[in-house]
């Protein structure tokens, strides 16, 4: 094998490292316990106009969730802010949302914002972000595995347990409200083929929301019904009714909203003015993207 070069030494080094401190929280015998398990990454797609405590919530518990079945090692939580294309009422710039995501997760050691969303030229459908942060992962596996391939026999025999911890491919599983699934049923928001790959392909981690009943969306669905063992419905334990409309509507009216999002993005908001009568009118009266793209004439979905 030719000998490895300095910097591809320092790679290594620092990958090795990224995979210590992923574990880092845990004992060692949780770290055991959690060796065999299925790798598994949480993405949530939406607006987080502006991100909210709950928003967070959602992949703490999650996370509790799917380590509870004994199955799942989650290693990692990705918030996908919609692009600007999206149209939706009220919607500010993804620049000031991603902004705000990133001051509210930087206490997260798990969960990251990802920007690709809001670069792509237009609206990209659920569907094919799912899939794009799929390969992301895939591809990173592999770098990593190159990597470990390139150490020197004797370094390698001390890491042998955190490279074989990465041989196995992970899942990604899109993690939604349980309001979320109710918008499966609006006429021609979704196609039907790529309802169908979610539900198939990647599966679902649902968050039970006041006001959604989300068995009885699946019941509702022939498909959902069919795909029942690969959405997990969680029960939220202690209710938590923000929404960002709510959040929106009292900072439009000077009403507090500390402790329903954090300190650094209501400092955020208040520099740079970001939530006023003005910005709640942003693409008024229009469709949203993917009722357009899909060709229809329902009226405006908020
Ligand atoms: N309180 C909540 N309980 C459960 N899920 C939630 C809650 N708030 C947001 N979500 C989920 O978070 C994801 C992103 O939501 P989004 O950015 O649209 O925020 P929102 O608060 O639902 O906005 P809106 O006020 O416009 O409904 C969606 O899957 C949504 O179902
Ligand atoms: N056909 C589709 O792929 C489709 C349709 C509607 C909404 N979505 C996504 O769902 C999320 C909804 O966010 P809101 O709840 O803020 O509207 C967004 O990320 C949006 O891109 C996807």
């Amino acid at each position: 094998m030719a000998p490895i070069s300095d910097s591809m030494r320092k790679i290594s080094g620092a990958a090795i490292q990224q995979l210590k401190t992923s574990f880092s929280g845990w004992s060692f015998s949780i770290f055991m316990s959690m060796k065999s398990r299925i790798p598994l990454i949480l993405l949530a797609c939406g607006s987080f106009n502006p991100i909210t405590n709950m928003h967070m919530r959602l992949f703490e518990l999650a996370r509790d969730h799917l380590h509870q079945t004994g199955r799942y090692r989650v290693i990692e939580g990705i918030m996908s802010p919609v692009s600007d294309d999206y149209r939706k009422k009220g919607l500010v710039s993804a620049r000031h949302r991603i902004a705000m995501a990133k001051l509210a997760l930087e206490t997260s050691d798990w969960i990251r914002v990802d920007p690709w969303e809001t670069e792509q030229e237009s609206w990209t459908e659920t569907v094919k972000v799912l899939r794009h942060h799929y390969n992301e992962s895939v591809r990173l596996l592999q770098s990593r595995k190159e990597i470990m391939k390139s150490i020197q026999p004797t370094e390698r025999s001390t890491e042998n347990s955190l490279s074989s911890q990465y041989s196995v491919l992970p899942e990604l599983k899109l993690l939604c409200g349980a309001d979320f699934l109710q918008t499966f049923q609006t006429p021609n928001l979704w196609k039907k083929e790529h309802l169908q790959e979610i539900v198939e392909q990647f599966g679902l981690v649902c968050i039970s929301r006041a006001g959604s009943d989300p068995a009885q969306y699946i019941n509702e669905s022939e498909l959902l019904t069919k795909c029942q063992h690969n959405i997990f419905l969680v029960k939220e334990w202690i209710q938590n009714e923000i929404s960002s409309t709510q959040i929106r509507y009292a900072l439009r009216r000077g009403l507090s909203v500390k402790y329903l999002i954090p300190d650094s993005v209501i400092a955020y908001i208040a520099y740079h003015n970001i939530y006023t009568e003005e910005s709640e009118r942003k693409n008024e009266g229009d469709l949203l993207q993917p009722l357009k793209l899909h060709n229809t004439v329902v009226t405006s979905f908020e």
